[in-house]
């Protein structure tokens, strides 16, 4: 980034934009997916069926060829959907950040005054009954008609937030998350160690992960010489 910068060039970048650049990145950016890919492999784990669903779309998605681009990622109809569910139980900001009123405003039949903090509750959001059906269950299925998506303009569904500060790594973030998940997926068959209950308590902190680490035993799946590569 010095390097490219010239006696010309339209932004000027010191070293200290460069570092709070890379802080951004590593503050912002790892944690939060990083939470996220351990709350969808957990409630994958509780629920064999969706799964083995997901494992089934990626590998038959994927074949013989025996590893997985962002190409492969973007056919993957069902994995984006439990990533939209994940969001919708874990969204890692919970609150998102916090927001000031900038004038005299009405919510509900609450009056808010200017300078007011509000911080707005995603994580109720996405699991208010009124809003959605069994909201405490993990269905990824819901979303197989619904044009809900969680790019800020359904309010339903907010974990990058909205508006004009919505989280600039969104796109980022969601194609770290899609190839990672979808990589363990494909060449992993996940099994919960026997006798072991999946703890789902959060732990209470910026960005809210699980409390206990999530133990699992990966299991290789060995490409078989049936496995076709289908153009999905
Ligand atoms: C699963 C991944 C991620 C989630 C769920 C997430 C979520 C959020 C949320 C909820 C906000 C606040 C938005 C608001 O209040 O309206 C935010 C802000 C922000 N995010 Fe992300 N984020 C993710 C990944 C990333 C990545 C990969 C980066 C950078 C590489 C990033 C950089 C930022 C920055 C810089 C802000 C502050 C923006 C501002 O204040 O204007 N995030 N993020």
């Amino acid at each position: 980034m010095e390097k490219d910068q010239t006696e010309n060039s339209a932004i000027h970048l010191t070293e200290d934009h460069i570092k709070a650049i890379l802080m951004d990145i590593f503050l912002a950016g790892i944690d939060t997916s990083a939470i996220t890919m351990i709350w969808a492999v957990t409630e994958l784990a509780r629920k064999p069926t969706a799964m083995k669903k997901a494992q089934n779309e990626i590998r038959s998605c994927v074949g013989k060829k025996g590893k997985l681009t962002e190409n492969d990622v973007s056919q993957l109809k069902y994995l984006k959907m439990i990533i939209k569910e994940t969001f919708r139980l874990h969204p890692p900001t919970v609150l998102l950040l916090p927001r000031e009123a900038a004038s005299q405003l009405k919510i509900g039949d609450y009056d808010i005054y200017p300078r007011t903090r509000i911080a707005v509750n995603v994580w109720a959001i996405g699991r208010n009954p009124d809003i959605w059906d069994n909201p405490e269950e993990f269905i990824p299925e819901r979303f197989i008609d619904s044009l809900i998506d969680f790019k800020g303009q359904h309010f339903e569904l907010l974990p990058f937030g909205a508006g004009r500060r919505i989280c600039p790594g969104m796109n980022m973030g969601t194609a770290v998350l899609e190839l990672a998940l979808a990589n363990l997926l494909y060449f992993f068959d996940w099994k919960v160690p026997s006798g072991m209950d999946i703890d789902m308590e959060e732990e209470v902190s910026i960005a809210v992960g699980k409390k206990e680490a999530l133990t699992l035993i990966p299991v290789k799946y060995n490409i078989r010489e049936d496995d076709e590569t289908r153009h999905c």
